[in-house]
């Protein structure tokens, strides 16, 4: 690898997977390292953005967050991506590392192969993807899909030409990784992580190293560093689409959708947090979060439901002239109904 080159780490993994979990700890702890961070989420809310930028890393300030706001990275490469890199490339003070948060619906393929982009090729490198995996959504079947229930929508729908999105979105996440960070161990025992760790394995033909984390807890130094020079492979990690659609039809995320739904005061959270586990499983919503105003603390309450598991916590104080208010962004497949999961949810305030 070009040692004048400046190494970028790709961060990917299904929605709530713990991608901005690590993130915020690698920033705690860059082992000096400047860091700049492009963060791309999917849903018209910047929560993650609002996260990373909230931890106050002196190694990475709020300069060098920047957010990628319109729509997953992987259809946005030249518009979006290639732009901000030159941009950043441009800056006096260069970064020593580059991170960069792809959405959880993202294809990494495209983003990796924009490194062989002719302005980008000569200035940086992937250093290595990162795909973070929920192990305990793979435990509970999450990405192993029905498939009777697959075939029976496509005899329904003729139009879907693959199988279940989740199932091969999970599957291409992994086919590009460098290294498979199993994370929220916590919510195993040892048993069921070795069948986690069977059954990611046998979802990819190339063996990457595979670590455990809680937490997203894994050292800057096996992070980062990992010299990889992935876009000079990226041959080797062709997506279902890729494969399926050699004739270069671009991909699209037809399948999944997202909204913002705006409420008032939620006056007792906890009861706010259990009736929405209910409108979660119900509709099947896969991801839910944001900021919840709750009345007379001074503190703005965070949430983040990844399907129906669900933390919150009060975050930080709300700043004055900031407006209060209680925004979440919900994100499921394409038939969620929601005009019921919207007045679900606004019904509880
Ligand atoms: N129990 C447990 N929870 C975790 C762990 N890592 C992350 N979480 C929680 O999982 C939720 C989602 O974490 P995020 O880091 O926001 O996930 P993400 O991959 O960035 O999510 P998207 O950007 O929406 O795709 C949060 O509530 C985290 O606190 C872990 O190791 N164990």
């Amino acid at each position: 690898m070009n040692q004048q080159k400046i190494p970028a780490t790709v961060i990917t993994g299904f929605l709530g997977a713990g991608k901005t979990t690590m993130i915020r700890n690698l920033l705690s702890n860059t082992n000096g390292k400047k860091i700049a961070l492009i963060i791309n989420e999917f849903g018209d809310l910047g929560v993650d953005g609002e996260v990373l930028k909230g931890c106050g890393a002196e190694n990475c300030t709020e300069d060098d967050i920047i957010e990628l706001t319109n729509g997953c990275i992987c259809c946005t490469v030249a518009d979006d991506f290639i732009p901000t890199m030159t941009k950043l490339l441009e800056r006096e003070q260069r970064p020593d590392h580059i991170v960069i948060e792809t959405s959880g619906l993202a294809l990494p393929q495209p983003l990796v192969a924009a490194f062989n982009w002719p302005d980008i090729r000569t200035q940086v490198t992937v250093d290595g993807v990162v795909t973070v995996v929920d192990s305990a959504a793979v435990a509970a079947g999450r990405f192993a899909d029905d498939h009777d229930a697959v075939e029976a929508r496509r005899v329904e729908d003729e139009s879907l030409d693959h199988e279940s999105p989740i199932e091969e979105l999970f599957e291409d996440q992994l086919t590009c990784a460098d290294l498979i960070v199993l994370n929220k161990t916590d919510l195993l025992d040892t048993a069921g992580l070795g069948r986690v760790r069977d059954e990611v394995a046998s979802r990819i033909a190339r063996k990457p190293v595979m670590i455990e984390a809680r937490n997203g807890e894994v050292p800057a130094s096996v992070l980062l560093g990992l010299g990889v020079g992935t876009e000079g492979d990226i041959v080797n990690r062709k997506s279902h689409h890729e494969l399926e659609h050699e004739d270069g039809v671009p991909h699209d995320h037809d399948e999944f959708d997202s909204f913002v739904v705006e409420l008032g005061p939620v006056a007792d959270p906890a009861a706010f947090v259990d009736a929405l586990k209910g409108i979660i499983g119900e509709h099947d919503v896969l991801r839910l979060k944001g900021f919840v105003d709750v009345p007379g603390k001074p503190m703005r309450l965070q949430l983040q439901a990844v399907g129906s598991r669900i933390d919150h916590y009060f975050d930080r104080a709300w700043v004055p002239g900031e407006a209060r208010g209680t925004r979440l962004v919900v994100i499921g497949l394409h038939e969620m109904d929601e005009a019921a999961v919207r007045k679900a949810i606004e019904a509880l305030a």
